[in-house]
């Protein structure tokens, strides 16, 4: 009996196949629908990356399973349902649409980039896409995580991914991974123009709160450069608005657990904004790409109601990147950089190649 392959079947070698590019636009990803199964099934794949909690597994999972997920997919869908959208999740659909307006604008630069969306949990899952990236042609795959900030949490896990995938695979395509670009100008100024937008629709908070997701604090000590990555993102950002250091503040939302987190955290930081009299705050999520539970609910939903509470009286919520298009044209511009020297312009490279052979025959013919 032959024995099972241990890489996925190939089409035939052929000589002469075009050979494309790719690009794969990587998030998190999110649940299928706003219901306990599905938000389980995504919580259970997300909650057991050891990338994300680095809890030895044989105390972990008996807590996952038997105890966070039971508790926390009912209360995190119930959340999911209230910032659903006809389109589906938000996270989903900003993915999608960036997806498709980065490939449009880098063919509208003369590029030749298959670019496909990615989710690193759940559908469309990395996998699929990288094969469906080869099944199409690509030989040479760029991939780039919306992360800005690295953290072995996040970014770490896409690389994870896409080696996982690259084991069951016998002929490889070439592949480049962008780390970080927190510090990269035409992202600082695509977050600002989106700051500028907002105060210019809705007027002008007395304070701007960046907000990022955090992670536990234990990362940082065993050398996680995301919070340096996050404070980089933020004076970049603050002086990019020509604002006064009281004017602003870097908090970390989000945590998960009793374990300390990134501080100082976003609710907190909210109330005492509040009790020491600022009445009208404004909150940017610098470190997200795209609008999802995290901003839209945490945010916009709680943050404002802890704000309010402790005596805020106007609460500013700031849009992620989305699909902006200055936004969408830095995601091209980093895309080109790192795309360099890989054939993305095969018709003009073509071109040139074919007016330079001639341009020797003529020279040649001259002698
Ligand atoms: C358990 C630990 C978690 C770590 C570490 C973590 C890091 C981390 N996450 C993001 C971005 C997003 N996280 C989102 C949701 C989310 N995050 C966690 C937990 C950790 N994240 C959970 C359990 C959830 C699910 C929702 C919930 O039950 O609270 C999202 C939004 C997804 C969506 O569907 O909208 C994003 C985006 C970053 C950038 C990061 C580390 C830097
Ligand atoms: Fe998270
Ligand atoms: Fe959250």
């Amino acid at each position: 009996m032959p024995a099972s392959p241990r890489f996925r079947p190939e089409p035939a070698f052929s000589h002469g196949r075009a050979a494309r590019v790719g690009l794969l636009w990587c998030n998190l990803g999110t649940p299928d629908a706003p219901t306990t199964p599905a938000v389980r099934r995504y919580l259970r794949e997300f909650l057991s990356d050891p990338r994300v909690v680095e809890i030895p597994r044989a105390a972990w999972l008996p807590l996952l399973h038997g105890v966070i997920l039971p508790l926390r997919s009912s209360k995190s869908a119930a959340k999911y349902a209230g910032i659903w959208t006809p389109e589906g999740s938000p996270l989903m659909a900003h993915t999608l649409r960036q997806a498709q307006a980065l490939g449009t604008e880098l063919t509208a630069r003369g590029h030749e980039v298959l670019v496909h969306p990615a989710m690193r949990y759940g559908q469309p899952a990395i996998g699929t896409q990288l094969d469906a990236l080869k099944a199409a042609g690509a030989t040479r795959i760029l991939v780039l995580p919306a992360y800005p900030q690295y953290s072995g949490t996040t970014t770490a896990s896409v690389v994870d991914a896409v080696s996982a995938w690259s084991a069951g695979v016998r002929t490889l395509p070439e592949l480049r991974f962008v780390n970080r670009y927190h510090d990269d100008p035409g992202y600082i100024d695509a977050l600002a123009s989106g700051i500028e937008r907002h105060w210019e629709a809705h007027g002008r908070g007395e304070h701007l709160l960046m907000s990022f997701h955090g992670v536990p604090e234990r990362t940082l000590k065993l050398g996680d450069p995301y919070h340096c990555e996050c404070h980089k993102t933020a004076r970049l950002l603050a002086e990019r608005l020509g604002l006064a250091p009281e004017a602003w503040t870097l908090s970390f939302q989000s945590r998960f657990g009793r374990a300390k987190w990134l501080e100082p955290y976003t609710e907190p930081t909210l109330q005492a904004l509040a009790r020491r009299g600022v009445k009208r705050v404004d909150v940017a999520c610098p470190g997200f790409v795209a609008d999802c539970l995290e901003t839209l609910e945490e945010i916009g939903l709680e943050g404002k109601q802890a704000f309010l509470a402790a005596g805020g009286q106007q609460y500013g919520l700031v849009p992620c990147l989305n699909s902006a298009p200055d936004w969408i044209g830095a995601l091209a511009d980093l895309a080109e950089r790192h795309l360099q020297g890989w054939p993305t312009r095969a018709a003009a490279d073509a071109q040139a190649l074919a007016a330079s052979r001639n341009r020797a025959l003529a020279l040649g013919a001259a002698d």
